[in-house]
């Protein structure tokens, strides 16, 4: 059971303010999408969840089985460990490595085993790499991406590389995962592939799921609730079909008239 609340955050630029005194919550296996225009501020808002960015002001805090933890100022890789999994809006797998090879040093960063095992190669140092292979083959074959497990990440189909990087981001265990425009660049079969799987995602692992993406037909059949975002700051939120009949969304994001 994970929730995130954000209370009265900012970030600033310089003279800019990226995000203006947002107030957002993310419940707990969610389906959410986050949507604005171009320079909105909703990949600074990642950001700042990640710990990527330090907050100007305001709090980000998650709560997962009733223990709260205030986010602002801790690294990433201690986020990352609290449950908080996120993709790029541009890809960043390791091309050269092979895909299982991506899923098991996802697995690792979270992995608690010990320094002095690891070192002296013990059984339970062996016991432990393979399991976690058998782990990171059923998550890839999930994903029907089983038969590429020994492909180098750079030799598959782009759309393919997009599936890894979620399966990635999945095996390191999140409660809640954030996919910055998963659909970018992806054709129309692609696409629907994709929303097929992240409704599957939401079902299978039980997580709150925050996305941003520009394609409105995905974002309005898979999410259940939306925040829209213009110049850093909340202007609506609600079910898609509130969103779509939003006046102020209209002519902010989707340019259509009155
Ligand atoms: N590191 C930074 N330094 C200075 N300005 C930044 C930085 N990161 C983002 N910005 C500015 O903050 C604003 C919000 O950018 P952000 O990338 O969060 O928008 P976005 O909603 O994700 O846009 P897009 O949909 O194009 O990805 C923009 O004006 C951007 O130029």
């Amino acid at each position: 059971m994970s929730e995130l609340n954000i209370s009265h955050l900012t970030k600033n630029f310089g003279g800019l303010a990226a995000i203006q005194d947002l107030n957002l919550h993310f419940g707990d296996n969610e389906l959410i999408g986050l949507i604005g225009p171009n320079g909105a501020g909703k990949t600074t808002l990642f950001n700042l969840i990640t710990g990527v960015y330090e907050p100007s002001s305001g709090t980000i805090e998650l709560t997962h089985d009733g223990k709260t933890t205030k986010l602002n100022g801790i690294a990433p890789f201690k986020i990352a460990q609290l449950g908080i999994s996120r993709t790029f809006q541009n890809i960043r797998l390791f091309k050269d490595l092979s895909v299982l090879d991506n899923v098991l040093i996802a697995m690792t960063a979270n992995a608690k085993e010990s320094v002095l095992s690891s070192m002296l190669r013990l059984p339970s140092f062996y016991k432990k790499e393979d399991k976690m292979r058998e782990e990171a083959t059923k998550l890839l074959g999930l994903f029907e991406l089983e038969d590429k497990k020994d492909n180098l990440a750079k030799n598959l189909p782009y759309g393919e590389q997009r599936r890894l990087e979620i399966v990635r981001a999945l095996a390191t265990k999140p409660s809640i995962l954030f996919l910055d425009e998963p659909a970018a660049g992806m054709n129309p079969q692609e696409t629907e592939e994709l929303t097929q799987l992240i409704k599957r995602i939401q079902k299978e692992f039980g997580l709150t799921i925050v996305l941003i993406e520009h394609d409105m037909s995905l974002v309005m059949e898979v999410c259940e609730r939306l925040y829209v975002l213009e110049y850093g700051a909340l202007i609506s939120s609600g079910t898609p079909e509130e969103i779509k009949q939003n006046k102020r969304v209209i002519q902010a994001y989707l340019g259509g008239e009155e």
